[in-house]
This record gives C-alpha cells, structure tokens and sequence, in this order.
C-alpha cells in the first residue's frame, strides 16, 4: 500500500508543525514521534535547548518547508533520527554518525566509566604510559572519549569495516582526540603490540534474534555491528582464542555484552586464566551489560 507524503500546511506556527509531524508518524507507528519530530524540526531550524522552545510561537520558516517535509519522510520510513541529522552525543560530545557505523549507545558511556575507573588503579612504573585499545570502533565513540578523558594514554583502536574507521578519523579529528586506527579482524591489528588495557562492545546478537529486532535497528544499522555468530559470544571467543598474538595479556580487559550473556563471557574470562578478579557491572535498567576482568 502506498504511504502518505508529509506535506506541512502552508502558514503554520512551529508549535504546529511540531504537531502536524509529531500525529504524522504516530500514525505510521514510528517510535517515539514525539521526540523524532522535535529532533528533527530543531535540527531543520538550528535551533537547540530552550532556544527551541522559545520560537514555538513563530511562524514556520517558509524557506525551510522542504527541508523539514524531506526529513519527515526520511523518519517515517524508519530511518533513525541521528542517521537524519548525521550525529549522537556520547559522554557530552557530538559524534558524527553515518549507517556505516552503531549509533553509539548511552549504556556504552558507563563502559568508558568503569575503564576509566579501573585503569586508574593500574599501578604504573616511574614514567610508564598506558596503552589502550578499542575492538571494533564504530563511530569511534569509545576511542575517542578514552583518548580525551585519560591524559596520557596511548590509544589505539580498529575495526573490521574500512567504512566506519573513515567515520572514526573524522570524530578523533574533530574532536582533537589521538588515536592510532588499524583495520582488520579483532586482535589481529595489534599483534605484538601488548596492550595494558582491551576495550570492546562487539557485535553480540545471536544471528537468529536478528530478524525479531526493531525495524530501525535492524533495517538500518550495520550487520556487521550486530551479528555475533549463532549464540552472539563468536566475537569474545574469538579474541579469547587470539591473545596469545600478544607478548602479554591486558592487565585490563573490558567487554560489553547483551542481555543475559554476563554469565557466558565471565566464565570465557575465567577460563583464560589472566585474571584474579572479574567484575559484572549492570546498567541504568539493571541489565547486567559490562564484563570486566583485571589483573592486580
Ligand atoms: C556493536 S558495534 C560497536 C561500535 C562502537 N564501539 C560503539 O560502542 O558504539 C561493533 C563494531 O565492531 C565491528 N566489527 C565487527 N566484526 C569485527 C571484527 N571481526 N573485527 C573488528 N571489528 C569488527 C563492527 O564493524 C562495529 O563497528
């Protein structure tokens, strides 16, 4: 069945666009519509904060019509609204994001927290510099934070898709960030290197619960950032199987993991035997979603 154009009615307030789009893809079952056409409408204005909210009574800029009926549509078929606007702020920092790359999530932030956290408790020889590194990248969004927020770090990162380390680049370079990219298959870029510290949010959904997720996700964001083989633990498995191309394991090993898999990867980290305590944190909702292992 053919779909509704949205098309504004001439001489609306923006209060009322926000409406007029904000009913249009309720309608269509779009999540969250309320939030999508504020998103959308601010980002077709430049407006942002209370700025928006203070223009509510203005007329809807006529010149910017198009523009604002073409991000509509774009969001009514599914596309997800930080596609739209080509960016997602992680830990208070704007991140470009292309469909080359995950949308950076805010559980990832506590990821980047307990990394924090706990490298600071690595002890350090006189004039010893840590050396970290993001499996799978993406936007960068883990790279580049752990690069701003822990002066003196050394940080490296890759990923698998030549696509999204080109979006990584750009993040590092706008946001000031140094950090060292390489492309190729998890540990393998970075073989006798010996990281002091192993960050990674793998792809770790089972192939088989792919097709059941939210259209936006699963039709729109990469599979290569979702997929972790038949059980989602392919990925840990395998990085569990490549340390050995290390002179030596991290004293640090960070991982995060989907609902119901905490169990599974503390266990792959146990049997690695490189570390004396292993940490599950949970997220905001109480989902256990970061694994830890460290080596005192
Ligand atoms: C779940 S996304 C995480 C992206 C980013 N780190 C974040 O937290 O927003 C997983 C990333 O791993 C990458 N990836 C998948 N398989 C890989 C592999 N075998 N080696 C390296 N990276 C891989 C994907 O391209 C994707 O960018």
């Amino acid at each position: 069945m053919e779909r509704n154009e949205f098309t504004l009615t001439p001489e609306r307030s923006i209060r009322e666009a926000f409406l007029e789009a904000s009913s249009f893809l309720d309608g269509l079952g779009i999540m969250e519509p309320q939030r999508n056409a504020q998103l959308l409408l601010e980002h077709v204005l430049g407006l942002t904060g209370t700025a928006y909210y203070v223009a509510l009574g203005d007329a809807f800029p006529e010149e910017r019509r198009s523009d604002f009926e073409a991000v509509i549509n774009r969001k009514a078929e599914g596309v997800p609204a930080q596609y739209i606007i080509g960016e997602q702020e992680f830990y208070g920092r704007p991140f470009e994001v292309t469909p080359a790359v995950l949308i950076p999530r805010p559980e990832t932030e506590l990821l980047v927290e307990a990394v924090l956290k706990y490298g600071n408790q690595l002890t350090l020889q006189p004039g010893e510099k840590l050396t970290a590194v993001d499996i799978g990248t993406g936007s960068g969004a883990i790279a580049v934070t752990l690069a701003l927020e822990a002066k003196g770090l050394r940080m490296l990162a890759s990923d698998i898709s030549p696509q999204a380390l080109d979006v990584a680049r750009r993040n590092a370079a706008r946001l000031g960030a140094g950090v060292e990219f390489r492309q190729g298959n998890l540990l393998e870029p970075f073989a006798g290197l010996g990281p002091d510290m192993i960050v990674s949010n793998p792809p770790y959904i089972p192939a088989s619960d792919i097709a059941g997720l939210q259209p936006e996700v699963r039709d729109h964001e990469p599979r290569t950032a979702l997929d972790g083989g038949p059980d989602g633990l392919y990925p840990y498995r395998v990085m569990m199987d490549q340390l050995p191309l290390l002179p030596a394991p991290p004293r640090l090993i960070a991982f995060e993991l989907g609902m119901g898999q905490a169990q599974d990867v503390a266990d792959l980290l146990r049997a690695a035997g490189h570390w004396d305590e292993i940490i599950t944190i949970p997220d905001l909702a109480g989902i256990d979603r970061h694994v830890l292992g460290i080596a005192r």
